[in-house]
């Protein structure tokens, strides 16, 4: 079992936010507080350090995080990059990543991905149907063989996942806990559909 000191917490911010108007996501309220705020929530007080993984608006988000990081490399490579620099930022051996903007996440994510890791190198979250590879707990001895992969061009999560032993972890929760939100229409939806039904806290 990997100790909670043994585990930093990433949360992925660092893209721009174009369906929503170029706006930065996790920093857009959502049922009354910011969308990282709604993340966090499900990794503090579980992880050793909690990273936020962004490229602008660094002091907004550090009421969020123990530390923020920056992309390793800037130009907007996209979330293999975000997974790239926290695996290389983290002091621990495992990192778990999510994204900013599923504010609905499992209750009991930190728990079921340690749990259901063994003798893999990366746990991969799955809501019974699709799998959701920016949801993961990775092994941080794994950011040299990155740095080659996104060397060679590699952008692509689930590829890069796939050259290593790799598990799925599915939870009970469905496809409603991982949706995430890239417009504001999808953005008001969820806000109804969870004021009708709350999530478990
Ligand atoms: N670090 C980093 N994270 C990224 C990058 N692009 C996307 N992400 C993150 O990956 C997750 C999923 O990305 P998207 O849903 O496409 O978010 P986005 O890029 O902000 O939004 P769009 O511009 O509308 O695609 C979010 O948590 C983003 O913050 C990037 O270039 N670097």
């Amino acid at each position: 079992m990997i100790p909670q000191h043994d585990l930093t917490g990433l949360i992925l911010a660092g893209g721009q936010g174009r369906r929503m108007g170029g706006v930065d996501k996790g920093l857009v309220p959502f049922a009354g507080r910011p969308l990282v705020a709604h993340v966090r929530e499900r990794l503090a007080g579980r992880v050793g350090e909690l990273l936020v993984n962004a490229n602008r608006s660094h002091d907004a988000y550090a009421a969020y995080a123990d530390r923020v990081i920056e992309d390793a490399e800037g130009g907007y490579q996209g979330p293999l990059m975000g997974i790239y620099s926290g695996l290389r930022a983290a002091h621990t051996p495992w990192l778990l990543v999510v994204p900013c903007d599923t504010p609905a996440l499992p209750a009991d994510l930190v728990t079921r991905l340690v749990a259901g890791i063994g003798d893999a190198d990366i746990a991969v979250a799955g809501d019974g149907e699709r799998l959701h590879p920016v949801v993961a707990l990775i092994r941080t001895a794994l950011a040299d063989d990155l740095a080659a992969a996104l060397a060679e061009g590699e952008r692509k999560i689930d590829r890069w996942y796939a050259r290593h032993a790799w598990v799925r972890v599915d939870f009970a929760a469905g496809p409603a806990a991982f949706a995430n939100l890239n417009t504001d229409d999808e953005k008001r939806r969820l806000e109804r559909a969870l004021a009708e039904e709350p999530i478990d806290r």
